[in-house]
């Protein structure tokens, strides 16, 4: 496999670096008027303010030139025409077949993908319009109140991102998740539920996974108890690709909904496992969703490389891991309903491009994969802004803000709230930027013994998002946004996004310890450590 680190643009971006370390954004602005204007980039609704990043034109024309190099238009053409571009674990990688609209058509290994989407897709539509008016009944005849989604990893985390990110548009059944092993996350989303008005939604690509088997096992009990076994069927229905499994488990097939195996876990949301979300915002919305990731898919797919939003940002995101030293991005959404947005683009990044081999195998000689956090603006601001502002970390932040609120509320003074909340947006990116002087500080007659401690460095980078709303479409193109930047960086890095054989360990570990933690098996579990710990946990678990 070609080392990246070989190419000649790589090579001179190491050497550019010093460049651009020599100066600052205030320079850069001062001598280029037009740079905040050449630097912003639209995408779909998306405007994309880039030009507060440390970045030169050269700096951009070689990262333009990295890209061309490792093949990222190449591998963008082979991913979404169903090349296996997973390849270990051979697979095609077309989460974008599943926003193409009806009329396209897309024909992998002699079957035509998109009309089997779109026959899911009715299914779903058909499905989620009885829950929603009442025709679907439980087993003792009454509409479903509640909708609870049993799933974790990408069959959790983007349904409850989206639809909490479309809480305006929720006019459906409440929807509840539950996914973690720990019983208190169960125990809490059935609290107050009526058994004879809840219908639990089965999300598991794989249909194996423990803690969404354990969570459901439980679930079926707790019906199964207030309604007798005959009640599963109405109160019970699964989203996988395993039919065999579903049924197994007891949900009559009849009531699975599928998707394929070229359907990563974190790019499923827009698949069948975004049936909760259906449950919640209908079809038609539902339809507004897809066709948001597709406005930005079509844009990946046709912008040139200059003007490619997922391309420009994946690879400032190179930028930074890879020559600059960062570690980390942080998301911060002027949108409170965009709460799980961080969460959600942990999986999708992190386990995609968590990787420290390449694709063939060969150890990587760079650092790969960012580390996605963040928190709504502007809570984030009175809780960790300080460390982005005066810290020693280099953290790259990107902004996202809507220009209309779905609603809102004024202050005392009379002003709009929303406007509150997008002008601390604004100024937090451009404090980040341009900080403010010692001279300055001075100027305003501060003490000299807290000149240094009020000084703001600035130089501090940042991508501005914004959008005119936070509706079903403008959803879908952030996501896709982002989807795409993760998989420009993964050809960069010559690493395969789509697998995540880094997980398996810890599941085989964790059912091996299962019966010295539980009691029924001997603690000797091959380290001391381990050993010593469960030890204490049992003879504290008994002290109760
Ligand atoms: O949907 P499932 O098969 O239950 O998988 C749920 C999750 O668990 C796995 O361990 C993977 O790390 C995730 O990528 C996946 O989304």
């Amino acid at each position: 496999m070609n080392d990246v680190t070989r190419t000649a643009p790589w090579q001179q971006l190491s050497e550019h670096r010093a460049e651009v370390e020599s100066t600052t954004l205030r320079e850069l602005f001062a001598a280029d008027p037009e740079r905040a204007e050449s630097l912003t980039v639209s995408a779909g609704d998306l405007v994309i303010d880039y030009s507060k990043h440390r970045v030169t034109d050269r700096t951009l024309a070689l990262l333009l030139e990295l890209a061309r190099v490792a093949g990222v238009e190449r591998q963008r053409d082979r991913m979404v025409s169903g090349a296996h571009v997973n390849t270990s674990e051979d697979r095609a990688v077309l989460h974008t077949a599943l926003r193409l609209p009806a009329t396209a058509t897309l024909v992998v290994d002699g079957q035509d993908v998109v009309a089997d989407v779109h026959a899911v897709l009715t299914a779903m539509g058909e499905f989620t319009d009885r829950v929603r008016s009442g025709a679907w009944r439980g087993a003792s005849g009454q509409p479903i109140a509640t909708v609870v989604n049993i799933g974790i990893g990408g069959s959790d985390l983007g349904p409850v991102m989206v639809t909490r990110a479309l809480r305006g548009y929720h006019d459906g059944p409440a929807v509840r998740f539950v996914s973690n092993v720990d019983p208190a996350d169960l125990t809490a989303a059935l609290a107050g539920l009526d058994p004879a008005s809840t219908l639990f939604v089965v999300a598991s690509k794989t249909f194996s996974t423990l803690e969404t088997l354990s969570n459901a096992t439980a679930a079926r009990r707790w019906l199964v108890a207030a309604l007798g076994e005959e009640a599963v069927p109405a109160h019970f229905v699964a989203v996988s690709t395993h039919a065999g499994r579903v049924a197994e488990f007891g949900i009559d097939p009849a009531n699975m909904f599928g998707f394929w195996d070229w359907v990563g876990g974190r790019y499923s949301v827009d698949s069948a496992i975004g049936l909760a979300v259906m449950c919640a915002i209908g079809r038609e919305r539902f339809a507004e969703l897809l066709a948001g990731f597709h406005l930005l898919d079509e844009h990946f797919r046709t912008a040139p490389l200059e003007a490619n939003a997922p391309v420009l940002l994946g690879l400032l995101g190179v930028w930074y891991t890879s020559f600059l030293g960062a570690q980390s991005r942080v998301v911060l959404p002027y949108a409170n309903d965009l709460v799980r947005f961080p969460a959600y683009l942990q999986q999708l990044a992190m386990e995609s491009n968590g990787k420290s081999v390449r694709a063939d195998g060969s150890p990587v000689g760079y650092r790969t994969g960012e580390i996605f956090w963040g928190e709504p603006g502007t809570n984030g601001q009175h809780a960790f802004y300080q460390l982005l502002h005066q810290g020693t970390h280099l953290v790259p932040a990107d902004f996202i803000g809507f220009a209309r609120a779905g609603e809102d509320l004024v202050t005392a003074d009379g002003v709009s709230m929303h406007a509150v909340l997008m002008a601390n947006m604004f100024a937090q990116a451009q404090v980040l930027a341009f900080g403010r002087s010692a001279e300055q500080i001075r100027a305003e007659g501060t003490a000299e013994e807290l000149v240094a401690h009020k000084t703001m460095p600035g130089n501090r980078p940042s991508t501005t998002i914004l959008a005119p709303e936070l509706t079903p479409s403008t959803v879908g193109q952030l996501i896709a946004l982002y989807e795409h930047q993760v998989f420009v960086q993964g050809v960069v890095w010559g690493i395969d996004s789509f697998d995540q054989w880094g997980v398996e360990l810890g599941k085989v570990q964790a059912t091996q310890l299962q019966p010295a933690v539980s009691g029924t098996g001997p603690v000797s579990t091959g380290d001391g450590s381990t050993d010593a710990l469960i030890a204490t946990y049992r003879s504290m678990s008994k002290g109760a």
